[in-house]
């Protein structure tokens, strides 16, 4: 990707006139600095709406004029702005790639476990450290992975990246164990409704199977993450009260979880009560142990993950082309897209060591291979300005 079609930084601001401030809509009102202060790119863009903005030749003529006002208004330093607004940023995310897994897990055809491969290597190539590779799952419940030994095992581990699976039970363990398995994921529910939709059993019936599942994990020495589903509001029962989401991620934790993400399964919340939970797990669960797992089902995954990183979480969990949705949740749509969180999270000056145009790669094999559209706007706007 050439430089022109990167999201602009805060360094890229240039000094502009404060009365332009008012009608500060205009994506192309930016020019690039000539310096490039690091340490203000972290917080740049928020003085456009949060926006992330293609800066491309067409802008030349709003550069001109922002020139001329240059000379003629007093001028402030915009750079400042954004820094009263976007503050205690973290300056690294790291994303957790859940499209082979959560993505494809819904998928109606079926996808060749050759191309699932194929797939979890782009995203590796573009510089993603943890992909969640599969799931040892009764085939019976999600017949999509029922190839998960035949992936896991048809995968060329990286060194330096991860490649959890998920694991319902024992045997589930015991298969991903011998198919090369490093680390694993347990995956309990906040609400009593989805524990029994989703793995048969209720809560408290799924922590004591966990308990099992991380002593013989932390045995072999794996790592383990913990997922809560239905954080915010699960399809059955409605909103789900922050407290029931502390209480599973606390034991979640207490067993050996080294990260706990907290997934809005269904898609419903919205920045007021990501935050409200958010502030009752980190009670129990230090902060850089929380990931957080949006589901875009009403488009607010991106506020979301923006309040979820002014509160200190620095883990956010995506899926390749807004792949996904869960069998056992009506009504769940896809991930947040992969390629939109890094977007926005370049945009903030954050780094990912992720690159945008291989991951786009990925997700055009994968929709391709899918015969969809490209389920991320930042891909599709992209190929529109490349095509
Ligand atoms: C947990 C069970 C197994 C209980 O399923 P069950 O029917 O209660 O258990 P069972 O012990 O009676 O087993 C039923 C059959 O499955 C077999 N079986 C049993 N276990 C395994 C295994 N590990 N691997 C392979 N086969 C297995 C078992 O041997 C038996 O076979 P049969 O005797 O009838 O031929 C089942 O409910 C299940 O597999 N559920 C998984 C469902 C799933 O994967 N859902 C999607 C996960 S997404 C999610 O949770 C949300 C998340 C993480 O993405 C975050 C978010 O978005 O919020």
């Amino acid at each position: 990707m050439s430089s022109l079609e990167e999201p602009l930084g805060l360094g890229d601001l240039p000094k502009l006139s404060i009365n332009r401030l008012g009608s500060f809509s205009q994506p192309s009102a930016y020019r690039r600095a000539a310096a490039d202060d690091r340490n203000t790119r972290k917080y740049n863009n928020s003085c456009n709406g949060g926006a992330p903005m293609v800066f491309h030749a067409n802008s030349h003529a709003w550069h001109q004029q922002c020139r001329q006002a240059d000379s003629s208004c007093h001028v402030v330093e915009l750079r400042d702005l954004p820094r009263k607004v976007m503050w205690d940023l973290p300056s690294f995310v790291k994303i957790v790639e859940v499209g082979p897994r959560d993505g494809l897990q819904n998928e109606k055809g079926n996808v060749p476990t050759s191309v699932k491969i194929q797939l979890i290597h782009k995203l590796v190539a573009a510089g993603l450290s943890v992909v969640e590779a599969t799931s040892f799952v009764s085939p019976k419940w999600v017949p999509q992975l029922a190839d998960a030994k035949e992936v896991l095992k048809g995968i060329q581990q990286m060194p330096n990246v991860r490649y959890p699976v998920l694991t319902p039970n024992l045997r589930g363990f015991e298969a991903a164990v011998a198919a090369g398995a490093k680390e694993i994921a347990v995956f309990a529910s906040a609400s009593e409704s989805f524990s029994k939709s989703n793995i048969n059993c209720t809560i408290e019936e799924s922590l004591v199977r966990y308990r099992d599942v991380t002593a013989a994990a932390k045995k072999h020495g794996l790592l383990i993450r913990g997922y809560v589903s239905c954080v915010i509001g699960c399809p059955v029962e409605g909103a789900i009260d922050p407290s029931k989401v502390a209480y599973v991620a606390k034991e979640l934790y207490n067993m050996g979880c080294s990260e706990i993400s907290l997934g809005d399964t269904i898609g419903v919340g919205t920045p007021g009560s990501v935050v409200a939970m958010l502030e009752a797990v980190m009670s129990f669960v230090p902060v850089d142990k929380i990931a957080v797992h949006f589901h875009d089902t009403y488009g607010q995954a991106l506020a979301n993950i923006l309040v979820s990183l002014q509160m200190g979480i620095s883990i956010v969990d995506s899926s390749v082309s807004g792949l996904g949705g869960c069998p056992y949740a009506k009504g769940a749509t896809g991930n947040v897209a992969t390629e939109d969180v890094v977007y926005m999270l370049h945009g903030l000056g954050i780094e990912t060591n992720v690159d945008l145009n291989k991951l786009m790669e990925a997700g055009n094999y994968i929709s391709k291979h899918l015969g969809r559209p490209l389920g991320s706007k930042t891909a599709a706007a992209l190929r529109k300005l490349t095509t």
